[in-house]
Order: structure tokens, then sequence, then C-alpha cells
């Protein structure tokens, strides 16, 4: 994908700076309040790393922000469009894609029947070849059925979602999650990638210090609520223990 098809033949000439905005979200699962008066915006072509601890309510905002729950309260804009209460359908048309934890892709099929399947309905062009020339991996794994791949493999089937919907905001829940040291390095190239041809990523991830090397900036939140908003460099380590992990580090543990 070039940054111009991300960002302008798809959704016309001017697209704001704010790929994604929330204003004063709050919501959660029925009567459970989860979020609480959430505001920050994730900028065109930066990486937005979305951090805190366990609980914290992070995979809770991503479902949201994809439309997968309805917020209690407050705004969603996508490219500058209000869509607070749009359908995921409709946020995925307007550019949005999601990477749920657990990668979301057909298991029992095979590689090309994923990538097939994962071509949005209103794709203009069969982009497969594209995608398989930033993912070459998948190249000579196109017959492979995808559940027997390595877990890496797999990962880098899902995010060939996000090129082949031209999305340019994509929320990523923890896509490192049970992957090698060295497969990590990989899949972070690729968001790296991902944000250079002017996508907007909003990245949840449990490697705190890798996703503040890679990232623009970083949201805390803490019980719900943002507790920091900002530049990776203004977050002292001390905030980041006491804000991740609560009372003190384990020794030794990757933070
Ligand atoms: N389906 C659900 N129904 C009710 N409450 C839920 C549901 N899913 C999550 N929660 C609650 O919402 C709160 C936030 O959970 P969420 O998964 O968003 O946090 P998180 O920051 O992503 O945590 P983790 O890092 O553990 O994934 C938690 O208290 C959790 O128990």
């Amino acid at each position: 994908m070039t940054a111009e098809s991300a960002t302008t033949v798809k959704h016309g000439a001017a697209l704001p700076e704010a790929a994604l905005e929330l204003h004063s979200v709050s919501g959660g699962y029925g009567g459970t309040a989860v979020l609480h008066d959430v505001s920050f915006t994730v900028p065109r072509g930066q990486i937005v790393a979305l951090l805190g601890p366990n609980g914290a309510g992070k995979t809770t905002l991503l479902r949201t922000a994809s439309g997968l729950l309805r917020p209690a309260a407050g705004t969603i804009a996508v490219n500058g469009a209000d869509l607070t209460t749009a359908s995921p359908a409709r946020r995925a048309k307007a550019g949005l894609c999601l990477i749920p934890e657990g990668r979301g892709i057909w298991r029992s099929l095979t590689v090309r029947e994923n990538l097939r399947l994962q071509v949005p309905k209103w794709a203009t062009a069969d982009r497969i070849d594209e995608v398989i020339e930033t993912f070459p991996i998948l190249r000579h794994r196109l017959h492979q059925v995808a559940g027997t791949m390595s877990g890496g493999e797999q990962q880098m089937l899902a995010l060939s979602r996000a090129f082949l919907s031209q999305a340019n905001i994509v929320l990523l829940d923890e896509v490192s999650m049970g992957l090698a040291p060295r497969i990590v390095d990989e899949i972070f190239q690729v968001l790296q990638k991902l944000a250079a041809t002017g996508a907007a990523l909003l990245l949840v991830e449990q490697y705190v210090t890798r996703a503040l090397a890679m990232a623009d900036r970083v949201v805390m939140l803490h019980r719900g609520a943002v507790a920091f908003d900002g530049l990776p460099s203004e977050l002292d380590e001390d905030a980041i223990v006491r804000g991740y992990l609560g009372v003190g580090a384990a020794p030794g543990e990757d933070v």
C-alpha cells in the first residue's frame, strides 16, 4: 500500500490529521462501566501505544472504538466523521481495522482462502499479490491450512487484513502474544511499514519497552481512565512501573 492509497485514494483528498478521535468516551459491558471519560486522538501516520495494567480497559477500548461495543457516552470520530453509533462494518468501510487478540483468522482454511475472505466486499482491486510482497513468508504457504502454520506466520496472516482492506486506522490487540522475540521484531517492522504508508496505529502491547521504542505517542489507562497521554520521552520509568505493574515489577520482568 502506498501512502497515497492509504490516505487519499480511498477516502478522498482531505483527511484530518486525527485519524481516530475519542471524546469523553465512557462505556463497558451492559451495566458494568469500564471506560470513564476517555479522550485522546490517534494522528495519521503515527503509532500510539495504549498501555495499562491487566483489566485497565485496553481491550474494551479497542472494542468500543471498532464498534463491537457501543459507548454509554461520548463520541468517536473516524477520519473526521462521527461514527459513534455506526456498526463495525460501517467503521471498517470508513477505514478502520481491528486485529483482535487471538488473531481472528480462519484456522481450518488455507492461507489463500483466508486472504480471499479478508478482501472486503467494497474493495475494487484484488490486492492479494501486493500483500504477498509485504508478507513474503505467506507466498510459500498459500495452500497450507492456516492453523498448521507457526504462531508468527498466523500473526502475519492476521496483519495482512489491514493491508488488504486498505485500512488507514489499525487497532492491534497484543499482536506479539506468545511469539518469539525475533518474530516480534519482524512483526513490529511490518507495523512500522504500515504507519509509514500514512496509517494510524493504536497498539495494545504487553512489551512496554518495545512499544515505547516504536510509538510516537503513548496513552496509559488506569482503571478505565486516561492516566497519561503524551510523548514516550515524557514518561519516566518509575511512572511506567507504577502505572503499568502496580507495586513494583518482578525481577527480570520485561516492562
Ligand atoms: N465480556 C465482558 N463482560 C463483563 N466484563 C468484562 C468483559 N470483558 C472484560 N470485562 C471486564 O472489563 C475490565 C477491563 O477488561 P479489559 O479486557 O478491557 O482490560 P485490559 O486492559 O485489556 O486487560 P488485559 O491486559 O488483561 O487484557 C475488566 O475488569 C474485565 O473483567
